[in-house]
């Protein structure tokens, strides 16, 4: 399929700092996983992802690790057609990380109904683990959110992360897809 025909989807990936963001999109976009830990700034990665039959042009964009102090703005937002929210399963703080995240874009985007998929990460983890599984899972339904536990490092889980935030997308707008707020002209358009 050409390029120009395959539709167009930017996730934004959000969590607090050191859970395992950059991992889980370097594990998906280049299937390896990366050791050390160097603090993202920005960046934004590309993929063709097959979903359903039909062949989607993703703009995955990895944030700067957000805390309680960090503003949830309109670069957050704008262009954005879905969310990764990602916490460690061995970080109760990151936990309640992105529940602040959530209710700040619910409340950027003027609703609480966004396209969006609730990650914990670092499985292999499991001997540390702060947050239980049915904690993040019963999260996710009060968000009318997907939900899925991820390792990075043991690459379990990771496509899913993105085909279940194509899934979300495509369930709110079928074939549409307008991101939830758009650029203004001449304005800005993601990050
Ligand atoms: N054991 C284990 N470690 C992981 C996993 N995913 C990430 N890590 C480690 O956790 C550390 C932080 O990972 P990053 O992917 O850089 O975290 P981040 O959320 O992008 O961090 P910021 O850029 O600060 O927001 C690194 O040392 C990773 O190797 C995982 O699935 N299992």
């Amino acid at each position: 399929m050409p390029a120009n025909s395959m539709r167009k989807r930017t996730i934004a990936v959000l969590g607090s700092r050191s859970v395992g963001k950059s991992s889980l999109i370097v594990q998906f976009i280049e299937n390896h996983f990366v050791e050390s830990y160097y603090p993202t700034i920005e960046a934004t990665f590309s993929k063709a992802v097959k979903y359903n039959g039909v062949e989607y042009d993703c703009d995955i964009v990895d944030t700067a690790g957000q805390d309680e102090f960090s503003l949830l703005n309109s670069k957050h937002a704008i262009g954005i057609h879905g969310y990764v929210l990602v916490y460690s399963i061995t970080s109760r703080s990151s936990f309640e990380m992105v529940k602040i995240v959530y209710d700040k874009i619910a409340d950027f985007c003027g609703k609480n109904d966004i396209p969006c998929v609730i990650v914990g990460t670092k499985t292999d983890l499991s001997s540390s683990r702060q947050v239980p599984a049915d904690e993040g899972e019963e999260f996710a339904k009060q968000s009318k959110a997907a939900w899925v536990e991820t390792s990075a490092k043991n690459n379990v889980n990771v496509g899913k992360v993105f085909e279940l935030c194509l899934a979300e997308i495509e369930r709110r707008a079928p074939g549409g897809g307008q991101p939830e707020k758009q650029p203004k002209e001449g304005g800005c358009i993601v990050m």
